[in-house]
């Protein structure tokens, strides 16, 4: 794979990118935005807080040109061309030096504050009993490329950078995939990750305040509007229409009328509303549930994929997320026979794991970690344990998404019977501040607060302490393998083997 001076050339000036080129005409043969990746002839991005000794390292390993912005302050003698955004200007050449790969891939792009990895497993799931295990993923959690051991990538982020995104995709070309599911964050749109790429079906879940902070959103109505991008960029949308700021949602869908279609999705209410799709519960217990679906209108029934469900994930938002899931994988051809065995077969790695004893109960571990999502399994757990209490160990993040805590003070006193504040990736924090800062919210007098800062000590008392038909869930890390103290990944034993190593010997 190459690419030409030429070529990139007329790639920036086509997209208004470039502000100067240099004289030069040669052929690059690597693209790079961190030095250490740099190879023989390769081209690097500037972005970010770029250091000196970074391009001193990329000299070393033979770098021949750059693209750099406006504000490029170090010397070379290399070829530069200066353009105008490096982020955007990355992503439309590292397409072109994969060649496009994403015309070959159909794509699923997914956003929403909560439910992007369960969604995203539930469609990959029903895609790979679609297409033959033809289907590539990219998740918080992994990138998939294919179907060999080496196919499978450690995430970094929830969407990654556009280099590395069209590598992987070209690879999962290369490796015959036909379709790809991803997580679109809003930083993907911010950080311009996913720049000039078109999705084939976007699914908008929901928002809510989350993300705004130091290195994130500066505000609510930014972190909005970079999740919205995936609506200007998908050929067919589905939004959920019990989303907060549905009728923005809607609004900015409806702007592109070029657009094949929009798909509605929502919880049966009272009120009869007006989704093209709507849900029910038929039945559920702390384990799974069975829903049925139902369309509304002629353009749903053009996919066919009303009846019942059983779902064997917990959570009854997990019936929205399996609901967006088929919806988006219809529409790429997939049939119910498919969905109905993926929804039996599908596991999301830390996310709702459910463990149950007869002596301490029902146990969940899972990643839920800001109002929205402590918020719905709290209220799940209730309104399913029946006459078991619910109890909650969890902390906050330090020195990172600070503006959370509140929020988990907030949906633990609405719902939680007993709470135990403890540890949860404290960094440079003290985590007993961070709990105080939880503990605030904690008002509700009939609420039991216990304070245990060392996280394996709170997660065995709190299962220590649980009954038959108590539900505890252990919240916040689900299957993380580290905490991170003072800066440092300190190992870790993980929320899931300590509840199985507990349940095990009670
Ligand atoms: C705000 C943001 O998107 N930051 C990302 C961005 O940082 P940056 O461009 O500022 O990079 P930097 O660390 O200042 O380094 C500058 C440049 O020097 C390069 N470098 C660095 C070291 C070296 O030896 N040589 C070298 O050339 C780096 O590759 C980089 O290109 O590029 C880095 C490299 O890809 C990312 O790690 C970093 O993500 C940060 C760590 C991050 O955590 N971002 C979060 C906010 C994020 O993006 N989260 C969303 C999920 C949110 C959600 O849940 O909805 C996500 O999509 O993951
Ligand atoms: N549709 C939903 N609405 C509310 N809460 C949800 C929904 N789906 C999942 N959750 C809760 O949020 C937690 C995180 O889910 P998931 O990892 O799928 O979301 P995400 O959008 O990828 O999150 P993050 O951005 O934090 O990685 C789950 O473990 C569950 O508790």
């Amino acid at each position: 794979m190459t690419l030409s001076a030429e070529q990139i050339n007329q790639l920036l000036a086509e997209q208004d990118l470039l502000i100067s080129a240099p004289d030069y005409d040669g052929q690059l043969e690597g693209l790079a935005y961190n030095s250490q990746k740099v190879t023989e002839n390769s081209l690097l991005f500037i972005k970010g807080r770029f250091k000196a000794a970074y391009l001193a390292d990329a000299l070393e390993r033979g770098l021949s040109a750059l693209v750099v912005p406006t504000d490029f302050d170090l010397s070379t003698d290399l070829p530069v061309w200066v353009v105008k955004d490096v982020p955007a200007a990355m992503s439309i050449l590292a397409m072109a030096f994969y060649d496009y790969p994403q015309d070959q891939l159909k794509l699923i792009g997914i956003t929403g504050t909560k439910g992007k990895t369960s969604t995203t497993y539930m469609a990959y799931e029903m895609l790979k009993l679609a297409t033959n295990d033809h289907v590539a993923l990219s998740s918080t959690l992994e990138v998939i490329t294919g179907n060999e051991p080496e196919n499978h990538y450690r995430a970094h982020l929830t969407t990654p950078e556009s280099l590395d995104l069209f590598a992987w995709m070209r690879e999962a070309v290369n490796n015959g995939m036909q379709a790809m599911v991803m997580e679109v964050s809003s930083q993907a749109y911010k950080m311009e990750r996913v720049f000039g790429l078109r999705f084939d079906v976007g699914i908008f879940l929901n928002i809510s305040p989350d993300h705004v902070g130091e290195n994130e959103h500066p505000t609510f109505a930014d972190y909005l509007e970079c999740k919205m991008q995936l609506l200007d960029h998908s050929d067919q949308v589905i939004i959920n229409a019990d989303s907060d700021h549905f009728v923005e949602l809607i609004e900015r869908a409806e702007l592109d009328h070029s657009r094949d279609a929009i798909w509605l999705y929502a919880r049966e209410d009272e009120d009869g509303n007006q989704a093209d799709l709507a849900y029910q519960t038929v039945s559920a217990d702390l384990r799974r549930s069975t829903f049925a679906v139902f369309e509304n209108n002629q353009q749903a029934r053009r996919l066919g994929i009303a009846g019942e469900y059983e779902l064997d994930i917990p959570g009854d938002f997990n019936q929205g997320n399996a609901v967006a899931a088929m919806m988006a994988t219809r529409i790429l051809g997939t049939d119910s026979s498919a969905m109905k065995e993926a929804l039996l077969t599908v596991k999301v790695p830390g996310r709702m794991e459910v463990l149950t004893s007869k002596t301490h109960g029902t146990v969940y571990v899972d990643y839920a970690h800001n109002y929205a999502s402590i918020a719905a399994l709290l209220n799940f757990a209730k309104a399913n344990s029946h006459e078991g209490q619910v109890q909650i160990v969890v902390g906050a993040t330090g020195n990172k998404g600070v503006s959370r805590r509140p929020g988990i003070g907030k949906a633990v006193n609405q719902a939680a019977d007993v709470v135990y504040l403890t540890a949860d990736d404290p960094q440079f924090e003290d985590p007993a501040v961070i709990a105080d800062e939880i503990q605030l919210e904690l008002t509700n007098p009939k609420l039991k607060i216990i304070r245990e800062m060392d996280r394996v000590t709170a997660i065995t008392k709190a299962i220590a302490a649980a009954g038959p038909t108590d539900v505890t869930v252990l919240a916040g890390k689900g299957m993380d393998e580290y905490q991170k103290i003072n800066g440092v990944d300190t190992p870790y034993e993980n929320d899931l083997a300590i509840a199985q190593r507990l349940l095990e010997n009670a």
